[in-house]
Formats: C-alpha cells, sequence, structure tokens
C-alpha cells in the first residue's frame, strides 16, 4: 500500500537551490543542499545556509542528520546531529558541520548536498511530578549495565569511560 506523502510547505531564500529531495522513493531523508562553498580545515566548524525554510505542521519536527556516505569519505559531522527543526521555525535551515578528519580539508561547492531532512510525527507532553516512578526491569541501569565492549575495560589507561561511572557511584 502507498503512503500519501505529507504536504509541506518550503520558501526558497536562495532562488536557485534544490529543493529539498529523496534520492529513491521510500528514503526517510531528504537530502539539503548548501548554498555557500566552504572548505574547512581538520577540526573546523561552519554554519552552512541550505536557502530553505519550511512550515511544518503542528505535531511534527524535522531533523538534521549527517550524509553516511560524507562521513565515511570525509570524516563529515553534525555538531549538534540531529539537528532540531520546530514546528514553529520559519527561518532559514542551517547546518552546523564539523570536520573530523585529522588530515584532510573538507571542500564543499555550492548545491553540494550536505545534509539530510527527516520529518517526524512527535509528541508533546505535560511534565507531571511525581515522588515515585513505577518500577521496570532496567531500573536505573544504563550507560553499559547490561554488558561491556571489548574497547571498554582492561587496556591500559584506556577506561575512562568506566573510571568517570565509579566516581559517580561513590558519590
Ligand atoms: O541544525 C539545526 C538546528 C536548529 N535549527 C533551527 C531550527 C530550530 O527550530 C531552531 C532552534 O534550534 P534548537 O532548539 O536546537 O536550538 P536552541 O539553542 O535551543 O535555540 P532556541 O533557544 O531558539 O530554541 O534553530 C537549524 O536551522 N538547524
Ligand atoms: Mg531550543
Amino acid at each position: 500500500m502507498t503512503r500519501t506523502p505529507l504536504d509541506l510547505r518550503v520558501r526558497r531564500l536562495d532562488p536557485e537551490v534544490p529543493l529539498p529531495a529523496y534520492g529513491n522513493p521510500g528514503d526517510a531523508g531528504a537530502d539539503l543542499c548548501t548554498t555557500e562553498a566552504a572548505v574547512l580545515a581538520p577540526g573546523e566548524r561552519a554554519v552552512l545556509p541550505t536557502g530553505i525554510a519550511i512550515a511544518l505542521p503542528e505535531g511534527y519536527a524535522a531533523f538534521v542528520h549527517p550524509r553516511s556516505g560524507l562521513a565515511a569519505r570525509l570524516g563529515l559531522a553534525l555538531v549538534n546531529a540531529p539537528g532540531t527543526i520546530d514546528a514553529g521555525y520559519r527561518g532559514e535551515i542551517k547546518v552546523i558541520v564539523v570536520n573530523l578528519d585529522p588530515r584532510e580539508k573538507a571542500r564543499f561547492e555550492r548545491f553540494d548536498r550536505i545534509a539530510q531532512l527527516v520529518v517526524q510525527q512527535v509528541e508533546t507532553v505535560r511534565f507531571h511530578e511525581v515522588s515515585e516512578l513505577p518500577g521496570s526491569v532496567r531500573a536505573e541501569g544504563g550507560f553499559g549495565s547490561t554488558g561491556g565492549h571489548s574497547a571498554v575495560g582492561g587496556g591500559e589507561g584506556g577506561n575512562h569511560y568506566a573510571s568517570v561511572v565509579s566516581d559517580r557511584e561513590g558519590q
């Protein structure tokens, strides 16, 4: 069964920028382009404009996700991944990128696809303060409570994570 896509109003703030587009039918993320060329030195970050503004219906949010091809090839990450676009936001969608490659610059031309936008329904809640929460199997276990990882534990000087956890337990 084919689902009817949600109609979303988009404003082009740059008349030439391509509209966000899905690479394949059924993809979750629609690609966003940068309207500015950029060169990022190793470790450098930048806020890239997309030339796009949207009006999401109430009860929706859009999330700016990294593109895995750029992550694998260039070491490009989004500092705030995923970036949250609130339903009421009418400004330009911007993408906060960082070059995590230790040696190579990351170069982008105008209209390169730099990130992808995932539109989702979201709940808003009313927060009711209580003195006790209902029980659960997990209870307060977290941060690796279900088992370790080969990179964590043992190994010389490599267990910063475990020391953080045990410091907290001592408090
Ligand atoms: O990657 C992003 C993340 C956010 N935004 C825009 C849309 C979002 O609705 C607004 C605020 O984002 P967020 O709530 O994450 O930032 P904040 O630091 O909490 O700002 P504010 O105080 O405006 O909520 O900024 C972007 O354009 N790109
Ligand atoms: Mg906010």
